[in-house]
């Protein structure tokens, strides 16, 4: 891998500052009301209107064009074989580690690229974590504190469900996780019916495992179309992270309902402790070895600064 000396990032790469992309997504009108960002932000997440003009509408503009020659080069290569091309979801995958913003990231590119298809287009957004192996399962074997690793999710069964999705299958079932138990919720059910547009969220989204054959290395990778990475230095990941595990000490882990209820009653020092030590012992593990690596696979990578905003933004040359 070459690294030209004043980027970081391999040369296939191009970089934008804020101001260099916010231009890239000039005359375009991607926008949301200030009350759909609102309900769309998550716990200490600070995405405001300025990232909607400066961050989300060249995105979405990039990833319009590209879905938009996709589709006039399948016609064409259809044309050639005699074939019609199959409707098939255009798939983003979003990965990046825990606590880096990935959940309303997810839901704001959502809600914009749903605007953008206008009324007949459909967006969905799956996360990963609905393959993790039930909790039960994960004690059992020994795997509670590999949460997050590779092993701990049914691999199998999620390029299994992104095979089906890609192949255009109709009301497929995918498990979902609850953040508040801390595991996969037995009533619930998500059905992703051959939307037109698929968003997966998930550490592991750019991740290579061997599943079945250790020859025939599966990739979920293949199932996308256009991926991204949510980038930032893991010391601010780890202060948003115990910053975090603190509010929800002080709210949903009051609540009988959460895992984390055990902890309920500590003060703000001790939760920091805590939450530090989960940081080092699982996740940031969880990041060194396994999702770090794979950000060089993504098409675009997003990084963001000390205060959650996106600073500069990668993308590969086409
Ligand atoms: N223990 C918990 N109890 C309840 N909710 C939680 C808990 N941990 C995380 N969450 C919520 O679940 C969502 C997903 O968090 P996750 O750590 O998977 O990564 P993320 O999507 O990058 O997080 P975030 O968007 O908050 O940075 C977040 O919105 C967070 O507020
Ligand atoms: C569910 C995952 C793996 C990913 O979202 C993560 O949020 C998690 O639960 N990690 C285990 C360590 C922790 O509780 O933070």
């Amino acid at each position: 891998m070459t690294l030209s000396p004043s980027s970081p990032y391999p040369d296939r790469y191009a970089l934008f500052d804020r101001d260099m992309w916010q231009a890239v997504g000039e005359n375009t009108a991607y926008h949301l009301a200030a009350a759909d960002l609102d309900a769309l932000r998550g716990l200490n997440d600070t995405t405001d209107q300025d990232d909607l003009s400066a961050i989300f509408a060249p995105l979405i503009h990039l990833i319009r064009t590209h879905r938009d020659h996709l589709a006039s080069l399948k016609t064409g290569m259809g044309n050639v074989l005699g074939t019609p091309p199959r409707k098939a979801p255009y798939i983003i995958g979003v990965a990046g580690s825990v606590a880096v913003g990935k959940s309303t990231f997810c839901r704001v590119l959502r809600q914009m690229l749903a605007q953008s298809l206008g009324s007949a287009g459909r967006v969905d957004l799956m996360c990963t974590d609905g393959f993790l192996w039930p909790l039960a399962d994960l004690e059992e074997r020994g795997l509670l504190a590999r949460k997050g690793f590779p092993e701990s999710y049914d691999r199998r069964a999620l390029l299994d469900t992104l095979e089906q999705i890609k192949d255009g299958a109709e009301q497929v079932e995918i498990p979902v996780y609850s953040h508040v138990t801390y595991d996969i919720d037995p009533d619930r059910k998500q059905i992703i019916d051959n939307p037109d547009i698929l968003i997966v969220e998930g550490l592991n989204v750019l991740e290579i495992s061997t599943v079945g054959s250790p020859v025939a290395q599966t990739h979920a990778g293949d199932y996308f179309d256009f991926t991204l990475y949510l980038d930032a230095d893991e010391d601010d990941i780890r202060t948003w992270y115990i910053h975090r595990f603190l509010t929800l000490k002080n709210s949903v882990f009051q609540t009988p309902e959460s895992y984390f209820h055990r902890y309920a009653h500590l003060n703000d020092d001790e939760a920091r402790i805590l939450a530090g030590d989960i940081w080092a012992n699982i996740n940031a593990k969880v990041l060194e070895q396994h999702v770090a690596p794979s950000r060089f696979r993504a098409d675009a990578i997003l990084r963001k600064g000390k205060g959650h905003r996106v600073e500069t933004v990668a993308v590969r040359k086409p």
